[in-house]
C-alpha cells in the first residue's frame, strides 16, 4: 500500500432492483419472506490501485458502474464483496449538494462540511481565506443561505472548500462541468498543483479532452467491469470506437474498397519521408501487419514543408508496406500542440466511410489534403494505420508518434485569437429613433 493512495481489491456491488416501487415495501413487510427483487451486479470483481500523485481517469458509457465505483471509494456505499483501502483523507465532489445544508450560509457550510470530513474548527479557520479567495464569491453571497445559490456557485464553494482542505485522495466527477469555463480552468490548474504535491486524483467524466489533458492513466468500464486500462490517448481513441457493435455488423460491403494496386508506376517513397519515420521522437507501436515506411508533409509540388501559414492547404502523405493481407484498415493522423494536447485528428474512415483492404507486399501511398487552420505555434504529427474502428490496442498495425513537426507561422492574411481559425464574418447594424 506504501505508494498507493487507493487500493480496491475484488470489489463487487449488488443492488436490489424492484419492478414496482411498492414491491420494496411488500418485501420489507414480509421480512423478506416474499422476495420481490432481482439482484443486479453493478460492479463485478473490480480491482484498481491509484498511486500518490497520480491522476486516473474513469470513462465508460452510461450505466457502466462509474458512479457506483466512486461512491464506494468515497465510502458513501459499501461493497457487497471485496475491500477498499485508502490512505489519508478522501474527499469527493460527488457529495456536492448533499454535503451542504440549504438553510445554512456559505461560511456556515464551509465549517459544517469541513467538520463532517473530519477537520477541526481551527484547521478550517486557517484555510478560510484561501477558500473564500478561490471561490471568488462575494461576501454578500457567502453570508446568504446556499439555497439561493446557482448550481455554478455551489460548485465554486464546494470545489474551493475541498481543494483547500488538501486531501490525499480527491474524487472529481461531472460536477465540475457545471459553472463557467474560467472557473473550470482554474480548478484544473489547481488539480495539477495538488497532484504535484502528491494528491491522488480520480476523475470521472464524459469529456474526453479533459481526460487526455489531465490523466496519467485511464480505465474504461463496461457493464460493471474494468475492460481496458492504459495511456489516455489510446484509451480515448479506443473508447470512441466502442459501443458501436461488433465490427462485422457495421461493414457495409458496398463501402469496402480494395486499395488500387493496378498502378503501372512504381510508388516512390521519398527519402525525406523515410527519414521522418526513422527519426521519429515519439513512441511507436502496432502489430506490424502493416508498416509505415514514410510520412511527409508537403506542398502541392511535393516539396517537404516544415512551416506553413494558417489557412494553407498542405498534403500529408503516408507510405506503408503491407506485410500481411489486411481486410480493414484506415490511415490516421493527429496534430498535437506544445502541451501534447491533440488539436486535430482525422482518419480516412471518418472522411469517407470507406473500408480499405490491402494485400500482402503492396506499397501504399495515402494522401490527406489538409487546410491548416491552426494558430501559430509548433505542432507535432502522429501518423498511424489501424484497423477501421479499432476495437483494441492490438488492432493498431503501426502508430508512429512525433515523426514530424510543422510550425504554423503568424498569419499574414488575418489575425485571430485561440487555437484554430474558424471562418467567420461580421455584420453591424444600428438604428437611431
Ligand atoms: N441504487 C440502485 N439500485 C439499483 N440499481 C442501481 C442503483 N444505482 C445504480 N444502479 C444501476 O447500476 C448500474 C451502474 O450505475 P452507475 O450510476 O454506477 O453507472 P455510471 O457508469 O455512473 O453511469 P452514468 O454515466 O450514467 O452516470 C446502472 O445500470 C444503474 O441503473
Amino acid at each position: 500500500m506504501e505508494h498507493h493512495a487507493v487500493k480496491l481489491q475484488g470489489i463487487s456491488k449488488k443492488y436490489k432492483r424492484y419492478k414496482k416501487s411498492h414491491h420494496r415495501l411488500l418485501e420489507w413487510i414480509t421480512s423478506g419472506k416474499i422476495k420481490m427483487h432481482e439482484d443486479f451486479w453493478a460492479l463485478k470483481n473490480v480491482s484498481l490501485s491509484v498511486d500518490k500523485g497520480e491522476c486516473i481517469g474513469i470513462i465508460g458509457h452510461n450505466g457502466a458502474g462509474k458512479s457506483t465505483l466512486l461512491k464506494l471509494l468515497s465510502k458513501s456505499l459499501w461493497p457487497t464483496t471485496g475491500t477498499v483501502m485508502a490512505q489519508g483523507n478522501v474527499v469527493s465532489l460527488l457529495e456536492l449538494g448533499t454535503g451542504f445544508h440549504p438553510e445554512l450560509t456559505g461560511i456556515e457550510n464551509i465549517y459544517t462540511s469541513g467538520k463532517l470530513l473530519g477537520y477541526s474548527n481551527e484547521y478550517i479557520t486557517s484555510k478560510l481565506n484561501g477558500i473564500i479567495e478561490f471561490s471568488e464569491l462575494s461576501e454578500q453571497f457567502l453570508n446568504q443561505s446556499v439555497k439561493s445559490y446557482s448550481s455554478g456557485m455551489y460548485v465554486r464553494l464546494a470545489f474551493s472548500l475541498f481543494a483547500n482542505l488538501e486531501p490525499d485522495v480527491y474524487i472529481v466527477d461531472e460536477a465540475l462541468s457545471v459553472g463557467d469555463i474560467f472557473f473550470q480552468q482554474k480548478c484544473f490548474d489547481f488539480l495539477q498543483q495538488l497532484k504535484s504535491n502528491g494528491t491522488a486524483i480520480i476523475l470521472v467524466t464524459h469529456d474526453m479532452q479533459t481526460v487526455k489533458k489531465y490523466c496519467d492513466r485511464v480505465i474504461i468500464m463496461e457493464d460493471g467491469c474494468i475492460t481496458h486500462e492504459g495511456n489516455p490517448l489510446e484509451m480515448v481513441n479506443l473508447f470512441y470506437t466502442m459501443g458501436r457493435g461488433p465490427l462485422n455488423e457495421q461493414i457495409d460491403e458496398n463501402n469496402r474498397q480494395m486499395i488500387n494496386n493496378s498502378l503501372d508506376e512504381y510508388i516512390e517513397v521519398p527519402e525525406e519521408s523515410k527519414r521522418n519515420v526513422l527519426h521519429a521522437v515519439g513512441s511507436r507501436r502496432g502489430n506490424g501487419d502493416i508498416k509505415i515506411i514514410g510520412a511527409v508533409i508537403c506542398d502541392v509540388e511535393g516539396n517537404e514543408l516544415r512551416t506553413a501559414q494558417t489557412g494553407d492547404r498542405v498534403f500529408l502523405n503516408i507510405y506503408a508496406e503491407v506485410i500481411k493481407d489486411t481486410p480493414n484498415l484506415t490511415f490516421a493522423y493527429q496534430f498535437s500542440d506544445r502541451h501534447n494536447t491533440v488539436v486535430f485528428g482525422q482518419n480516412s474512415y471518418m472522411l469517407d466511410r470507406t473500408m480499405l483492404s490491402a494485400s500482402k507486399s503492396e506499397i501504399i501511398k495515402a494522401e490527406f489534403e489538409i487546410e491548416m487552420n491552426l494558430f501559430q505555434g509548433l505542432y507535432t504529427v502522429m501518423v498511424a494505420v489501424t484497423e477501421c474502428q479499432t476495437e483494441s490496442a492490438q488492432l493498431i498495425y503501426d502508430w508512429v508518434e512525433g515523426c514530424m513537426t510543422l510550425e504554423i507561422l503568424r498569419p499574414i492574411w488575418r489575425t485571430f485569437h485561440g487555437a484554430a481559425y474558424m471562418d467567420s464574418s461580421f455584420k453591424i447594424e444600428s438604428y437611431k429613433p
